[in-house]
This record gives C-alpha cells, sequence and structure tokens, in this order.
C-alpha cells in the first residue's frame, strides 16, 4: 500500500520552478517537470538531456535538476541515491519551495524503506518548511506526504487533524480522490454509521473515476465491500467487486488486487460457497509478494480455513503456519511503527527541552549586567534573607511534625477503637476473635492444649437497679482489671458482650485454668466499690473447657465453656464449673 501512495502522491508534483540565466537548461527543466506525468519517457530522456548538460548548471538549476533526478530514482526503487540527492536540496538549496520539496520528497523515501525513524525527521522538517511556503501548492503536497506517513504510522488521529486543515473545495479532483481515500483509510476504526461511511465510499469512488485514476478508486471499492461483509452483507460485497476485477488487475497493483480477492474469498465463504471461496483465496494467495502485509495474513489465514474446513488437515496445518509467519512479521512491522512514533515524541521533547534551555541560557546572557546588580542587591539583603529562610525552614518543620503527630494520634486512635473494649479498656470480641484464630492456628501445629474460661458477673442487673448504672460500670471495670491481672501476657483476655468475659490459655490445661478461675474469684473479692458511693460485692460464675474436649475451632470453645459457665450459675453462682459433653 504504502508504493501506491507514494507512486500517487510523486506523480502530483507539477510545478515547475526555474532559475537562473541559461534559458535552455530552464526550458529543460520546466519540460522535464511538465511531462513527468504524462509521458515518462520523454520525462527519462530530458533527464538524460540534462545530466549532459550538468557542467553549464547554476547551483539553484542544479538543485532543481536534483529533485527530479530524485523523483526518477524513487520510481526506479533506487532509494538510497534518491534520499543522497534530496539531502543535498534540503541542506544546500537557498529555495524555500525546492526545500520542502526535498523535504517531503524524503518522507516518501523513507516511507518505501520503511525507515520509521528518519520518516518522523522529515515530517517535523516538512510541517517546519511549510511555514516557510505560502499559497503554493507543495504545502498541499507536503501535508499530503505527512498525512500519508501517519496513516501508515496507525496515528489516524494525528491525519485526520492535518486532514481537516485542508481546504478540499480548491483541491484539483486527483487530489481530492486521494485526500479521500486518506480519510476513510483514518476513519477505519472509528465507529461512524455505516450509512454515511458506505455514502462517503461511493462518493469517493466517483470522484476517483472522474479524476481518472483506477488504482485509487479500487482501493476505495475494496473498503466499500469489506464494510458490506462487516454489516452481514456478503452479497452486496460481491456486487461490488465482481465487475471492476479487469480493472484492479489492470492496475498491477498487488496490494488492492489481493484485497480484492480476499473479501471476496471472505464473501463467499460466508454464504457457505467453499468452492468459489476456495478460488478467489487461491488467486489472492498467487498475487502475494511481500510477507509483513495485512492482505498476506488475511489471504493465508482464509486459505487455511477453507482447508480445514475440508479436512485437508495436512494442507490446513501448512497454511496455519504461513498465516502465523506473517501475521508475526506483520506485527513486528507495525511495532516498529509504533516504537518509531515513541522515539520521535521522545525526541520531540528532548529537543523541545534542549531549545527551552539554550533560550535561558541567552536570555541569561544577555541579562548579565542586571544579573550584576541583582546579586549586589541580594548580598546587601542576604543576611535578612537567611533568617527569614531559617524561620521560614522552622516554622515548615514545626509544620510537619504537628501534622505528622496528629495523623500518628488519629491512627493510633483508631485502632484502640477497633481493638478495645471503650469502657474496660480489655480487648474487645472482634478483636479477640481475630487473636484466638491465629493463636489456636499456632497451637494446632504445635499440637499445644488451649483452654477457654468464659465468666459472667452474678446478678449485675440487680446491681444496676439498686445503685445505679454508674455503679455497675465502676463494677464491670473493677472486675476486668482484677480479672486482667490473674492472667498471663501471652493469655488473651476479652470481654465478649455485656458483664460477660473471655480467656484463653494456650499451653494450659484443665488444672492451670482451675487454678485462673480460682484467682479471679479472689481477686473479686477484694474489690472494693466505696468509690460509686456504695458498698456491694462483686463476684462471677466460671465455665471452663478445653481443647482436648471441645476441639481446635474458637466458636466451639466458647460455646462449650458457656455450657459449663450455664451449669455454674443453675448451681447457685460465685464458682467454677468444667464442661463435661
Ligand atoms: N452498668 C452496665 N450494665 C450493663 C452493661 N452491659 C450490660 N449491662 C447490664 O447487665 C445486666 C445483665 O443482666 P442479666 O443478663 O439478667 O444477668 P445478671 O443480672 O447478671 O444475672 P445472672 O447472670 O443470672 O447472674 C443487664 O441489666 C444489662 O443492662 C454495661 O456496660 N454497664
Amino acid at each position: 500500500m504504502i508504493l501506491f501512495k507514494i507512486l500517487a502522491f510523486i506523480s502530483l508534483f507539477t510545478v515547475s520552478t526555474v532559475w537562473g540565466k541559461t534559458p535552455e537548461i530552464n526550458a529543460l527543466l520546466a519540460q522535464a517537470e511538465n511531462v513527468r506525468q504524462e509521458n515518462p519517457k520523454k520525462f527519462n530522456e530530458t533527464i538524460n538531456l540534462l545530466e549532459s548538460k550538468a557542467l553549464s548548471f547554476s547551483h539553484e538549476q542544479r538543485m532543481n535538476y536534483y529533485v527530479l533526478k530524485a523523483y526518477k530514482l524513487t520510481i526506479m526503487g533506487n532509494y538510497a541515491e534518491a534520499e543522497q540527492l534530496l539531502d543535498t536540496v534540503s541542506k544546500n538549496s537557498s529555495n524555500n519551495e525546492l526545500i520542502l520539496r526535498a523535504t517531503y520528497g524524503l518522507i516518501s523515501v523513507y516511507l518505501a524503506k520503511k525507515d520509521w525513524t528518519n520518516g518522523f525527521l522529515f515530517v517535523e522538517k516538512t510541517l517546519q518548511q511549510i511555514k516557510q511556503v505560502n499559497n503554493n501548492p507543495h504545502t498541499i503536497y507536503g501535508l499530503l506526504t505527512v498525512i500519508v506517513f501517519y496513516n501508515q504510522i496507525q496515528q489516524f488521529e494525528l491525519s485526520l487533524s492535518y486532514i481537516k486543515t485542508l481546504n478540499t473545495e480548491q483541491l484539483t479532483l486527483k487530489n481530492k480522490c486521494f485526500v479521500e481515500q486518506l480519510r476513510l483509510e483514518a476513519s477505519q476504526n472509528k465507529n461512524f454509521s455505516s450509512v454515511i461511511q458506505i455514502f462517503q465510499m461511493e462518493e469517493t469512488i466517483k470522484t476517483c473515476e472522474q479524476a481518472n485514476w483506477p488504482v485509487a478508486a479500487a482501493v476505495v471499492r475494496a473498503y466499500l465491500a469489506k464494510n458490506h461483509l462487516e454489516n452481514g452483507s456478503p452479497q452486496k460485497a460481491i456486487l461490488s467487486l465482481t465487475p471492476f476485477i479487469g480493472d484492479v488487475l489492470a492496475t498491477k497493483f498487488s496490494l488492492a488486487i489481493i484485497d480484492f480477492y480476499n473479501t471476496l474469498a471472505k464473501a463467499y465463504y460466508q454464504l457457505g460457497k467453499a468452492d468459489k471461496s476456495s478460488h478467489y483465496a487461491d488467486l489472492a494467495v498467487e498475487n502475494i509478494t511481500h510477507n509483513n502485509t495485512k492482505q498476506t495474513v488475511d489471504a493465508y489465514h482464509q486459505k487455511y480455513q477453507l482447508e480445514y474446513d475440508a479436512k485437508n488437515f495436512e494442507k490446513a496445518l501448512d497454511y496455519y503456519i504461513k498465516y502465523a509467519e506473517a501475521d508475526k512479521a506483520y506485527l513486528n512491522d507495525i511495532t516498529a511503527r509504533n516504537v518509531a512514533f515513541q522515539l520521535a515524541q521522545h525526541q520531540a521533547i528532548q529537543q523541545k527541552n534542549q531549545i527551552e534551555l539554550l533560550n535561558n541560557q541567552n536570555e541569561l546572557l544577555n541579562n548579565r549586567n542586571e544579573l550584576l546588580r541583582v546579586e549586589q542587591s541580594l548580598a546587601r539583603t542576604e543576611a535578612e534573607n537567611t533568617k527569614l529562610i531559617a524561620s521560614l525552614l522552622m516554622a515548615i518543620i514545626a509544620l510537619l511534625a504537628f501534622f505528622g503527630y496528629r495523623s500518628w494520634r488519629t491512627q493510633r486512635r483508631l485502632k484502640t477503637l477497633a481493638e478495645f473494649d471503650y469502657l474496660t479498656k480489655v480487648y474487645n470480641r472482634g478483636h479477640f476473635m481475630t487473636l484466638a484464630e491465629e493463636t489456636l492456628k499456632l497451637a494446632t501445629k504445635a499440637k499445644q492444649t488451649v483452654t477457654c474460661i468464659i465468666f459472667d458477673l452474678d446478678k449485675f442487673k440487680m446491681i444496676n437497679d439498686r445503685y445505679g448504672h454508674s455503679a455497675g460500670d465502676l463494677a464491670l471495670k473493677a472486675a476486668a482489671s482484677a480479672a486482667h491481672s490473674c492472667v498471663r501476657d501471652n493469655d488473651i483476655f476479652a470481654r465478649l458482650g455485656g458483664e460477660e468475659f473471655v480467656i484463653l490459655l494456650p499451653g494450659c490445661d484443665t488444672s492451670a485454668a482451675c487454678y485462673v478461675a480460682e484467682k479471679c474469684m479472689r481477686a473479686f473479692e477484694a474489690i472494693d466499690t466505696s468509690d460509686s458511693g456504695h458498698e456491694f460485692s462483686v463476684t462471677a460464675s466460671f465455665g471452663i473447657t478445653t481443647s482436648k474436649i471441645s476441639g481446635m475451632a474458637i466458636d466451639d470453645l466458647i460455646a462449650d465453656a458457656d455450657k459449663a459457665l450455664y451449669q455454674a450459675k443453675n448451681n447457685g453462682r460465685n464458682q467454677y464449673r468444667i464442661y463435661e459433653p
């Protein structure tokens, strides 16, 4: 597809620009310009004639000749020499129009060579050079080349933004056909309504036909047919291509030919006509010239599909391998384009930064005197500023420390709220469950026995009713604190809710748990409630179980200890009971 675009575009060169005092050379240069499109044979003869007069060229005549010769070389596929000539013009000509022609000519050369990195360089130069050349057809050709380039590297948004800057009304029919075809290519992955797209494609085909440009018309016809296929109308796709197979073959443009055959093969495949599909798929494969194109990938894939359906598995595998290789080559090509784009963007940023740096340096040099003056005044106020900065720093440090402390305090508060009971300051039920699960896991691994004690204050409702709720709170806090002092550091003590508490004792058997319960009972006896304004005794009943009986699940341990606690309550309170199943 690239070659088509380059040829299409290069054939648009029309303007002749002649210089110097040698009328015969000027006339030959003008003649070469004029016949280039219509009469390649005469063009070649004129170029040869000009070559024989090279010694009499003025500097700019030589530059003009180089541009024309590079055109010829590009068409012949001699990119290296074309590149050299155009490079010379871009560096040595003093005529802006010739420089522009050389820079966009170079984009075409790099497109053909798939040298994306250098292509970008000259896209940038062409865009700069366009600004130097006003109201000249070459500004349009320059832009068209840039658009072709962006389409090739799949930067379609950029293409569309440059297409927008072109005034299509002022374009020749051929250029209009070209621009519309580029626009369609760039909009292919946009979700435009298919009705609008089909209308635009049909209009573009008409324009290209009026411009007597069958290659472009063929390319757009292939778009149109693909659109029909995507919309589930294979019949329409076939109708839109079949009458024009002869035309597309006459263009000898292999990618457009493969596109035609591929689309027909797919359309017949969709209609279930394997024979016809296979016929066109074979024709597509026969026309393959390059491995890394989308057309090649599609052609092999279609063949693979057909052979597979026909149960010719050996052939199917053959085509699948070809398809996979082509797909890999195509993806590598796309990746190379993307990498070049990223690289170009990166270089552009770097260049911009360097320019900014240089500008800053210039500004600094220009303002040297001003700087000296400022330095003197700076020296005077230096001491003052140092003081100011020091106090500012102190203030900032103090502020940071303050906010740091506040955030640490908030976090600590949140953690406390999440883990501790607000009244008794021992662990709450939620945190207990988390810690208990971890402890039981470790104990299971270590094959340790774990015991569980649950205790509940006796007749607590009566304490509340008789002495008031705050006296009840005081009793709760005192009981929690007393029990806390009776357990070891690695025991887990928590308030389960209301006046009920739990102690989980890893590595303890029942007798150790009984000892802890008794210790708690004695500690409760010593509780002094006089601070509440009332004197009353605080007792509790205890239920005990061990993992040897209840197992290692915390819910079972609590449930069984609770049953034992119930027995202690029933038995008269202020005592402990061991769970028996
Ligand atoms: N002051 C106070 N009372 C609470 C708190 N949480 C629960 N209670 C009270 O504790 C009392 C528990 O009463 P009950 O479940 O009938 O048990 P009890 O009176 O201790 O009787 P037994 O358990 O059978 O000995 C209820 O009146 C609850 O309102 C608290 O945080 N502070």
